[in-house]
């Protein structure tokens, strides 16, 4: 049995949703559809999900919500309209006003208003399937057991969660199931971070022990480089789960990276494919790849800040990078990776803008109590990551990388392996990081 994911540019209109129709009809072991809330039908429309979010702030700021109500309502009739099920307007149009009866006191009402994103794209995808000739059942995430603990909009999953998800497999017609949230042990709705529609599927498809997690999308399969920065780059045919963790964690949103935790653990193998060809392969995501490549692909993330402690004979006291950490700790700041040397050590640090304040205190609370010999703050990197499992391997990759960066004159503010061995970060400046994914992606891949 397979589990196959529809993101929201699948669900985009009434033409992607009877393509989604033809590609389950095409095959019977097809079993388990997982769906996003509609996307984008065009580049500059609104994803469902971020209509929502406007609801949701107008209905909690005490603004007048009619018109954001209206442009919900209007977007679901037209597609309604199209697949010609327009009985089902006023259900959908009830579920949108009722939103407004939820009490703001409540923890997860911003989830509530989320969810209803995917629950519709759920209940009219069950609806055309039925009136289309396909048996099929819509099964909510209480249903199908996603049970998960955490705070407004970070759930995740509850180990228990398993057995009742097993129990799935006992039924015969197809099950379409809302993405994006599961519910908690107090019958809350608590939605993953944005994207988790993707991690639903996984879930499932893990719970499931499925023959294949397919995901649909807008693309051929996962190219080499973020097609946003590079002009049509190769499609990568096979790459692992552990090199697509560190892709998708620095850039390549075309999966949650929290997705990939589940299906690599069950073993369940996962192939990304285009909703509008399906006929094409796509990219497998499998535990080991057959293909030899230096790197599998080159990922970058923005919105990085660099601290760097200089301290005499820092290796001999074991007590500076220990207490450095509690000072994070107290602060707040998460680590994102770090490097030491004989008397220094670099910490990594994702920039909140919400808390200059606090960098200004971790300088000085650093200065007071570590006593160094220098501290310094940059801000404004990027991080530039080169991904292959052949880097255990091959050593000359790094030499080949640092070499093409400096011919185009990019300064690398630190280099850092991640421990998993797969990949290597060059920190550079946020204005030179297409360049330097343009330079690594000409290096190895043209
Ligand atoms: N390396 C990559 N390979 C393919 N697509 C990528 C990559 N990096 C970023 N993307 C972007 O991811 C998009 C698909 O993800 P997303 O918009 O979340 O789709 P969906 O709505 O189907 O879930 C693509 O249209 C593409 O712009
Ligand atoms: N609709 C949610 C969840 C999701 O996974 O969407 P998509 O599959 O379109 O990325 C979001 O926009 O975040």
């Amino acid at each position: 049995m397979k589990v196959t994911k529809f993101g929201g540019s699948s669900l985009a209109n009434g033409d992607q949703i009877r393509k989604v129709f033809q590609i389950i009809k095409a095959d019977p072991r097809r079993k388990i559809v997982v769906v996003s809330a509609f996307g984008k039908q065009y580049p500059t429309d609104v994803k469902v999900t971020d209509l929502l979010i406007s609801y949701y702030l107008d209905y909690k700021n005490k603004k007048n919500i009619k018109k954001i109500q209206e442009k919900l309502v209007t977007r679901f009739s037209c597609v309604l309209q199209e697949l010609d099920l327009k009985e089902m307007t006023s259900v959908i149009t009830d579920k949108i006003k009722n939103l407004t009866e939820l009490s703001l006191e409540n923890a997860y009402v911003y989830d509530q208003f989320l969810s209803l994103g995917e629950t519709c794209s759920a209940l009219i995808l069950t609806a055309f399937f039925n009136k289309n000739g396909l048996t099929a059942s819509f099964v909510s995430p209480k249903e199908a057991g996603i049970l998960v603990e955490g705070d407004s909009a970070q759930a995740t999953l509850l180990p228990q969660a398993n057995q009742k998800i097993r129990l799935l497999s006992k039924r015969r017609e197809i099950l379409i199931i809302p993405g994006f949230f599961g519910i908690t042990q107090k019958d809350e709705v608590c939605t993953f971070s944005r994207g988790g529609s993707d991690i639903t599927g996984a879930i499932i498809a893990a719970g499931l022990n499925a023959e294949l997690y397919e995901n649909f999308t807008d693309v051929d399969g996962i190219y080499a480089a973020n097609p946003n920065q590079i002009e049509s780059p190769v499609i990568i045919e096979e790459i692992t789960y552990r090199e697509m963790r560190e892709l998708a964690t620095l850039g390549f949103n075309v999966i949650h990276h929290e997705a990939l935790i589940p299906v690599e653990r069950a073993c369940v193998p996962m192939v990304l494919k285009n909703t509008n060809h399906p006929e094409l392969n796509g990219t497998k995501i499998v535990s080991r790849w057959t293909i030899d490549m230096p790197l599998v692909g080159v990922s970058s993330s923005k919105g990085y800040d660099l601290l760097k402690v200089n301290k005499y004979m820092r290796n001999r006291t074991a007590s500076v990078i220990r207490s450095c950490f509690e000072i994070l700790e107290q602060l707040n700041i998460s680590v994102e990776a770090m490097t030491t040397g004989i008397d220094d050590f670099t910490i990594l640090i994702k920039h909140n803008p919400l808390s200059e304040q606090n960098e200004k205190r971790l300088i000085e609370t650093i200065q007071e109590r570590l006593d160094p010999d220098e501290v310094r703050f940059t801000k404004h990197l990027a991080i530039i990551s080169a991904v292959g499992e052949e880097m255990r391997q091959q050593t000359h990759i790094t030499s080949r990388a640092t070499k093409a960066l400096a011919q185009k004159k990019i300064k690398i503010e630190t280099l850092l392996q991640g421990s998993s061995e797969v990949s290597l970060l060059f920190v550079v400046a946020e204005h030179q990081e297409n360049k330097a994914v343009r330079t690594l992606y000409a290096e190895f891949f043209d």
